[in-house]
């Protein structure tokens, strides 16, 4: 018999994004029915952020044991036990889990059903034997790997996300289709483990990111022997003898082979929509994802849709984002907006890569010759001295009166730095602001100060400000 809800809110998909809205509509005391059909914690949690953080802190410690020559420890190729790695993955996860888990949200007081959701109608949706009719539906359901309609493709073994870490063996060779943010952090993962890699790249390998910076990092993969083929398209995909082969037509017209043991399929995602019955709903959607409105809105204005679905920026703290403009929408009904200009992101392969408002070129796009571009070299900081890790670069850049309008950074710990970055750029600080606060010595973030401070390079050899210093020095 078909039992039927009636919550304020019923969410479908307990990721990033699901988990979210639950967590925060919960606290307020709002009814909430969380549905999901697999694991509690979505990609982020299973098969994204944490065990590709996890693999590549394993990664960090083994390419450690090869980089003691500068500092004075003796360098040796580290014993890495594949298996081992993966169990350090699963632990990780493990111990994140409880904080997703079906337990923690009932007692939060969430109704959790595990079941496939799918709207019966533009106000309800079916989960298992239940029919939930509530009053507002957020549709968190999520991405997938997108697996390009490559001939051969289908006929060889690959992995995606959603299968990587589950090898219990270093790949002798692994080959990377694609060289977004998952190929590279995955490829400088690998390689650093013991694998032998080639990433194969369509356009520019991390070609989100300011040039510029991705190029600190593409530089350092390919020192530590990774192999990275830019303006190369996988055109098929054939069995070869010891694993796989991508047919590749590369610059110029040129065409090659290359072999490998196993396949990453990093080519970007796909909306999770299929069996949502959105028809049914009458929510609109395109190749993307869910057509959502400023406030995530779909075109039943009952439901929202939020996270990877959308299609748009594709971070855990994106979906988080989304789900505080949500249950701001619907529990106070206060208007909410979502501004894309105030999500960083960060790719963490070593050095990190971080994006903080407007790149360079967008800002020059929007605003033409007003922007300025403050940029500093790690090696200007004593702390990446002390750390030999003077590769890198950060960048401010700032509009009209100093106003800062974006920061790129490549270098270590450039994610921690982009938190520092990101509240200034939410409230809308300026460089006199950079320049003016006290950071701690020797530190990362003094790069920052460093960085806003040559907006006023020109200050001190300005004639008016000596005149002034001149003028005061009469007093005494
Ligand atoms: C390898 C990798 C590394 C990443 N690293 C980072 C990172 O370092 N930092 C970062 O910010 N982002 C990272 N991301 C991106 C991040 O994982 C996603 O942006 C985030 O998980 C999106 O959250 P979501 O809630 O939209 O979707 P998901 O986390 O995918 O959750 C969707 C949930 O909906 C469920 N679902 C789907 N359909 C139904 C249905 N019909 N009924 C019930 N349940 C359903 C799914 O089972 C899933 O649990 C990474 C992604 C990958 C693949
Ligand atoms: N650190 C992070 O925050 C992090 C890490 C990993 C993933 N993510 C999220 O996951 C999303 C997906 O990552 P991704 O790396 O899979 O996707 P992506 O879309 O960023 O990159 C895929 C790349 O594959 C290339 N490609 C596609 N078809 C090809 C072909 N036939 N031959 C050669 N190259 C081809 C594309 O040109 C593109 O550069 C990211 O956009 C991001 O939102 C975030």
């Amino acid at each position: 018999m078909t039992r039927v809800l009636t919550p304020d809110i019923c969410i479908l998909g307990a990721g990033s994004g699901g988990l979210s809205v639950a967590a925060a509509a919960a606290a307020f005391g709002v009814e909430v029915v969380l549905v999901e059909r697999d694991r509690m914690g979505g990609d982020c949690l299973n098969a994204g952020c944490v065990p590709s953080k996890a693999l590549l802190a394993a990664a960090r410690q083994a390419q450690a044991r090869r980089s003691g020559v500068g500092f004075g420890v003796g360098e040796t190729e580290p014993l890495v036990d594949f298996a081992a790695v993966g169990a350090h993955v699963r632990s990780v996860i493990a111990a994140i889990a409880p904080h997703d888990s079906v337990e923690r949200f009932e007692a939060l007081g969430v109704t959790v059903l595990k079941a496939e959701a799918r709207f019966g109608g533009p106000d309800r949706v079916m989960a298992g034997d239940c029919e939930i009719r509530a009053r507002r539906f957020v549709v968190a359901t999520g991405s997938r790997p997108l697996v390009p309609p490559i001939p051969g493709l289908d006929a060889v073994p690959y992995l995606t996300n959603e299968t990587l870490f589950d090898l219990t063996e270093c790949p002798a060779h692994l080959l990377v289709l694609g060289g977004g943010p998952i190929g590279m952090e995955m490829a400088q993962a690998h390689r650093r483990l013991g694998a032998q890699v080639t990433v194969v790249e369509a356009h520019k390998a991390l070609g989100r990111d300011d040039p510029e910076l991705a190029a600190f990092v593409l530089d350092q993969l390919r020192a530590e022997g990774v192999e990275i083929l830019e303006g190369s398209r996988v055109e098929a995909v054939e069995q070869a003898d010891e694993g796989v082969a991508l047919l590749v037509a590369g610059p110029g017209g040129s065409h090659r082979r290359v072999e490998g043991s196993h396949l990453l399929v990093a080519a970007g995602r796909a909306p999770v929509l299929t069996g949502l019955g959105l028809d049914a709903a009458g929510i609109g959607y395109g190749p993307r994802g869910i057509t959502v409105d400023g406030g995530l809105r779909t075109t039943n204005r009952r439901v929202y849709a939020i996270g990877d679905v959308i299609g748009g920026l594709q971070f855990t703290h994106a979906a988080g984002y989304h789900a505080g403009l949500v249950v701001r929408s619907i529990l106070f009904r206060l208007p909410a907006k979502e501004n894309r200009d105030l999500v960083p992101w960060v790719t963490y392969t070593a050095p990190e890569l971080a994006q903080v408002g407007l790149s360079e070129a967008e800002a020059r796009r929007r605003f033409g010759d007003r922007v300025r571009v403050l940029a500093v070299d790690y090696a200007a900081s004593d702390r990446a001295r002390a750390d030999r890790a003077t590769i890198g670069r950060l960048k401010l850049i700032a509009g009209q009166r100093g106003r800062l309008l974006g920061a790129g950074i490549a270098g270590a710990l450039a994610g921690e730095m982009a938190n520092l970055l990101s509240l200034a750029l939410a409230q809308k600080l300026d460089m006199k602001a950079l320049a003016g606060f006290v950071a701690p010595y020797p530190t990362y973030g003094e790069l920052v100060r460093r960085a806003a401070l040559s907006y006023y390079a020109g200050m001190p050899a300005n004639t008016w400000v000596r005149r002034t210093i001149r003028f005061l020095r009469l007093f005494g």
